[in-house]
């Protein structure tokens, strides 16, 4: 299931391109489109809880969610009750939520999820990074500290550039190195967390979710996964040769399609509901 990490040009697909890799993935006789959600659904924004997603993104996964053979995945690092409070998930939906830590769908009479909590010794090391991280962002205007179920997060968007840089050094030269702890420096964040999980974990958790609903080997599912962010490459690189990843935006990656933006995610569903309808 490996496939050659790649390094695109910046540049982004032509249409034809894009036509023509949605139409190879397409024809699988099963397919799971995982989407991550901040810079892929929803333009990124200084408040994590007031974004919103891109216009037409609703209702394109609403359709894709509902066509045969077809599961719609959101693989997201937030915590899954925020990502279903941001995303509103149409039925079906599987979700991967804290990078693959948390799991859940949505029924028809709501979401399902598979409750989890940090065990004692992640409460307590969640504790101390709480309190460096905490003292970090005292220090630092525009810096402050995001809480989820498995990881603190050193927010530094609406911060000041040099003060934003100094704040993420002294996050990953202190608490990062700590034992135990599992690092991810994002687009203007530093990810602390307990569970060694990464969207490869998530993804794999979707594939065998399809392959187990529909009756088959998970090899025989076929995966799009799009997204913008260093912490998607783990996914991108789990992908095989009959799977798509995505890279939306800049920066280098393991994906074999980069497309621009937010609408052109929606562009890339509206194209797989036609080639799959
Ligand atoms: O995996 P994702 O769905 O892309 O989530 C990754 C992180 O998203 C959030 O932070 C990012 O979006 C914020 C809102 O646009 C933005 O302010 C921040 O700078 C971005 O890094 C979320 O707050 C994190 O917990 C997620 O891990």
């Amino acid at each position: 299931m490996s496939e050659a990490p790649v390094v695109p040009g910046e540049a982004f697909a032509s249409a034809s391109e894009v036509h023509d890799a949605v139409a190879r993935v397409a024809s699988s006789a099963h397919l799971a489109v995982a989407l991550d959600f901040d810079g892929v659904l929803a333009p990124l924004g200084d408040d994590p809880m007031g974004v919103t997603m891109a216009p037409g993104a609703a209702e394109a996964l609403t359709a894709l969610a509902a066509l045969p053979a077809t599961t719609l995945a959101l693989v997201s690092g937030r915590r899954l009750v925020d990502l279903v409070t941001l995303a509103s998930p149409p039925v079906g939906t599987l979700l991967a939520a804290s990078h693959g830590a948390e799991h859940g769908h949505v029924e028809d009479s709501g979401v399902v999820t598979d409750p989890l909590d940090a065990d004692a010794a992640e409460s307590d090391l969640l504790e101390r990074l709480d309190e460096a991280l905490t003292a970090i962002a005292g220090d630092t205007p525009g810096v402050w500290v995001e809480r989820k179920t498995f990881a603190r997060v050193l927010h530094t968007r609406t911060a000041e550039a040099p003060e934003a840089a100094a704040a993420t050094d002294r996050a990953v030269e202190g608490p990062a190195s700590w034992d135990g702890v599992h690092a991810i420096v994002g687009k203007s964040v530093v990810e602390l967390a307990v569970r060694s999980v990464t969207k490869a974990d998530g993804v794999a958790w979707v594939r065998e979710s399809v392959a187990a609903r529909a009756g088959v080997e998970a090899s025989e599912v076929a995966v799009v996964f799009a997204g913008d962010d260093t912490t998607d490459e783990n996914a991108l690189l789990s992908l095989g040769v009959d799977d798509l990843g995505v890279k939306v935006g800049h920066g280098e990656t393991a994906a074999t399609l980069r497309i621009a933006d937010e609408p052109a995610v929606v562009d890339l569903v509206r194209a797989l509901i036609a080639a799959r309808a």
